[in-house]
């Protein structure tokens, strides 16, 4: 049980405890000198009033003065690597932590990322780490140093005598038990603490994310109202455990503070009945207060260990998530197929029973109505999922065996949503190929058409883009997107609706730099307008999730269904527009 809470505050990296803990046990012993020197000094001062006649060993005296002087001076040699360990251990833990985390949620499907909120996870990455490196560089070591203290006066007391060190130490197991006992409703509360808090993240990510569209649709209460309550549940479940754990704290503190009146009272009762001398008595009363302050940390410390224990819990938890599996280098031949393949995101099946075979360095085309499976069959075929019924293959051998960061090595994407990094423009392309040099990002960027308006911006290919590319405009940020596709030269290529909602000019320029990244390539592409793909090799029609015709543009037209219907109906709409004129 303490290995897993050790686990678990540590989120899995009990190591990074060893260091902390043993210079700030070293350092705390250590600190032990002083005190011991001090009570060794009273001694000396209490002596002549004990024994009438005798006098106080003056040299013995100036000896542990000096001593003492040494004594402080080791103790702050002894809390520099104390101190040290313990936030550089804390911090370092905390960032490899973080980074194991985020190439762990890279390994992870898609399938288990949709399952869970952003907000969640970006608190766990963020506050939650916080916290296992508060528990690293405070908690922990905080715990072990104050127990050092009581233990060792423990020992050292019984010997002197046994029945004050009873008395003193009493009422300590009970407050400990207190604690102990209580821990399961602290793990409770602290739950439900936690899940306010990432709920209430959540909806602060939510009213961020989603500005734009309150503003424009002038939903500012509505949502605001949403955003308040969360905060005010936030508030609620912050009262609740601290008014639960204040008390749960006092009374183990109380009971500390007991055994400290209860050796009083057995101490003058031994005095008075001749049993324990007077200095005996003043150096029990002389450790008893000063082993009241550890014991009440070391207590403090262990409640609230307890509730950062669970944030680390959260962490291995989603570390012990199995990753998609999967080792084998994809073949040289490329060519993919799905073979009677069925998938769903939940329950019901998204694609039934379909099969196709992508030939190489052909271009087909995915059409059909809206949710009839195209994105899915991209997702599939790029391994973000993996088939719940049949085979995705590649060169005739099953995807699910490879190493799917080796299989996206293959796959260039440009999706209709371009995703573009808070980075420079420059380091947004580099990401298809991150040892490019600066010549090899502006020639792709010239194929790509977006050499031009990127040399116009303030710091040219140096400029900084917003975050998700908040800054540019649609069609520039695709145009960014293809020159990161054109620089990775996969053999492979999957666009998605790359060039729908965007207007004639934009359009030309990225269908000009789509015909270059193209070329020679195996295409697989996704098309709502159906005059952009007339010259595909190959046109699969899908409907709800099946294929229902498959040919060439002139061949499906002949067959005179879906596609044709489509067809003549995009024929028509194509001549709409916004008339000023009215009836
Ligand atoms: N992550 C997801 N979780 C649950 N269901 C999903 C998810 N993504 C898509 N779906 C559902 O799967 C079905 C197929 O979606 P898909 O995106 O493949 O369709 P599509 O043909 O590409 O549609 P569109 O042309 O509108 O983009 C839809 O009913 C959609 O609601």
């Amino acid at each position: 049980m303490a290995t897993n809470m050790l686990q678990h505050i540590t989120a899995g990296n009990p190591r990074a405890l060893v260091k902390p803990v043993f210079y700030t046990t070293i350092a705390n012993l250590v600190g032990l000198l002083p005190f011991v020197l001090l009570v060794e000094a009273i001694r000396l001062i209490f002596v002549p009033f004990v024994n009438p006649g005798t006098l106080i060993d003056l040299t013995r005296l100036w000896w542990g003065c000096g001593a003492m002087g040494v004594a402080v001076l080791l103790l702050f040699v002894a809390e520099i690597p104390a101190y040290r360990t313990q936030f550089r251990g804390a911090s370092s833990a905390a960032a490899e932590g973080r980074s194991r985390l985020a190439e762990h949620l890279r390994k992870l499907s898609l399938g288990f990322l949709n399952k869970r909120d952003p907000g969640d996870l970006a608190n766990m990455m963020m506050g939650d780490y916080t916290m296992v490196e508060h528990g690293i560089s405070h908690l922990v070591p905080q715990m072990f140093g104050a127990l050092i203290m009581p233990v060792l006066a423990l020992a050292g007391l019984s010997f002197l005598d046994w029945r004050m060190a009873a008395a003193l130490f009493a009422a300590f197991p009970i407050a400990i038990v207190l604690v102990l006992l209580t821990s399961g409703i602290q793990r409770k509360l602290g739950a439900s603490h936690m899940r306010a808090k990432i709920d209430a993240g959540n909806r602060l990510q939510e009213f961020l994310h989603g500005i734009r569209v309150i503003k424009a649709y002038n939903l500012t209460g509505e949502r605001f109202v949403r955003l308040e309550q969360s905060f005010k549940q936030l508030m609620r479940h912050s009262i609740r455990i601290e008014g639960m754990l204040g008390p749960i704290i006092l009374s183990a503190i109380a009971f500390i503070r007991a055994g400290l009146t209860l050796m009083v009272v057995v101490g003058v009762n031994l005095v008075l009945g001749g049993s324990l001398d007077l200095l005996t008595f003043v150096t029990f009363l002389i450790i008893g207060t000063r082993i009241f302050d550890p014991m009440t940390t070391a207590l403090v410390s262990y409640a609230e260990f307890r509730y950062h224990e669970q944030a680390g819990e959260r962490i291995v938890d989603l570390l012990k998530e199995p990753i998609m599996p999967g080792e084998q280098e994809p073949p040289n031949n490329s060519k993919l197929e799905l073979h009677q393949v069925t998938f769903g995101y939940l329950e019901k099946a998204v694609l039934k029973d379909v099969s196709i075979s992508f030939e190489n360095d052909a271009f087909t085309a995915l059409v059909g109505p809206s949710g009839s499976g195209k994105s899915t069959i991209l997702r599939l075929l790029a391994r973000f999922y993996d088939p719940n019924e049949g085979t995705v293959r590649m060169g005739g051998e099953d995807i699910s065996k490879m190493d799917p960061e080796a299989l996206l090595r293959k796959v260039s994407m440009v999706f209709q949503d371009v995703y573009l990094f808070q980075d420079t423009i420059a380091n947004n392309i580099r990401f298809g190929n991150i040892d490019a040099s600066q010549q090899m990002i502006e020639d792709a960027a010239k194929q790509a058409c977006c050499h031009e308006f990127i040399i116009k911006l303030p710091n040219g290919y140096d400029t900084l883009v917003g975050e998700g590319g908040s800054t540019l405009s649609g069609g520039e940020k695709q145009r960014i997107s293809i020159a990161r596709a054109m620089l990775k030269d996969a053999p492979i290529v999957m666009l998605d609706e790359a060039t729908a909602s965007l207007d004639p000019e934009n359009e030309e320029e990225i269908q000009k730099a789509i015909n270059r990244l193209i070329r020679g390539k195996t295409v697989i592409a996704i098309a709502h307008r159906l005059k952009t793909i007339q010259k595909a090799n190959r046109i699969i029609v899908l409907n709800e999730g099946q294929i229902v015709e498959q040919g060439r543009h002139g061949e499906l037209l002949a067959l005179g269904g879906l596609y044709a219907r489509m067809w003549s109906l995009q024929q028509e709409t194509s001549g709409w527009g916004i008339s000023s004129k009215q009836g």
